[in-house]
């Protein structure tokens, strides 16, 4: 009986009639998952979506949610996950690729179980950029992006968001063996090598 093999192959991680592949992003504030996101994009053919990228520009499009998310932004705080999920949705789906490094979510527990429940997808790995807070800080002071939560104060919330609501999620996938940390204190060069290992299985296809 070949036909629920079929079934199960067409309804994993299918959205808007394609089969996705989604790799988690995830590390403290200024851990470096935008820069090394970069990186990826170049030499693997991934698709960027950052969740807090996203949200800005959400807030920019004058959308009616702006002004709660520019205020949970400015506070460090998590935004209910239907609209980032919407975002995400919507832009994985509108996307011709079929490949995403999702940064930046899921940043806590309701993120993770509302991602799992809405789109029923479920990441090939979570890569995780481990760094010390005190380095954390010093980027995120210098990174000199204009953004409104990189001030100290704002800064030490997101901390501790992070260390109470998003270090459970990557508890939580390494305890489905899903987690592959990085080094990320050290120099950018150096963390893309870690990285690159990592991504070697989903390199382009030499023709
Ligand atoms: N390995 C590194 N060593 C030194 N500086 C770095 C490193 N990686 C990134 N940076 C710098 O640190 C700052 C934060 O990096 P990045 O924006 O990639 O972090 P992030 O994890 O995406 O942060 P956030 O969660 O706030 O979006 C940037 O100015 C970036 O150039
Ligand atoms: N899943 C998420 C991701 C982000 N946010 C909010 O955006 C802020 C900035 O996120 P970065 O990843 O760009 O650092 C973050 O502090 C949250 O306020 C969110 O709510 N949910
Ligand atoms: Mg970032």
């Amino acid at each position: 009986m070949d036909a629920p093999a079929v079934v199960a192959e067409v309804t994993e991680n299918m959205l808007g009639g394609k089969k996705v592949t989604v790799a988690f992003v995830l590390g403290g504030p200024g851990s470096g998952k935008g820069t090394q996101c970069t990186n990826i994009v170049e030499h693997f053919g991934f698709t960027h979506l950052s969740a807090g990228d996203l949200l800005r520009a959400e807030i920019k499009s004058g959308s009616e949610n702006g002004t709660m998310i520019d205020t949970m932004i400015k506070e460090g705080k998590i935004v209910p996950s239907e609209v980032t999920i919407k975002l995400l949705q919507e832009a994985m789906i509108k996307s011709e690729n079929d490949k995403f490094l999702i940064d930046g979510f899921p940043r806590n527990e309701e993120n993770r179980a509302a991602f799992e429940n809405v789109t029923k997808i479920s990441p090939a790995f979570v890569l995780f950029f481990d760094c010390a807070e005190d380095e954390m800080e010093k980027r995120l002071l210098g990174r000199n992006q204009g953004r409104v939560d990189d001030n100290i104060e704002t800064i030490r919330k997101r901390f501790k968001v992070f260390v109470e609501s998003s270090l459970p999620v990557i508890e939580y996938y390494s305890s489905k063996d899903k987690v592959k940390k990085i080094d990320a204190a050290k120099p950018i060069p150096e963390v893309f090598e870690g990285v690159k290992a990592i991504f070697a299985p989903y390199a382009p296809k030499v023709k």
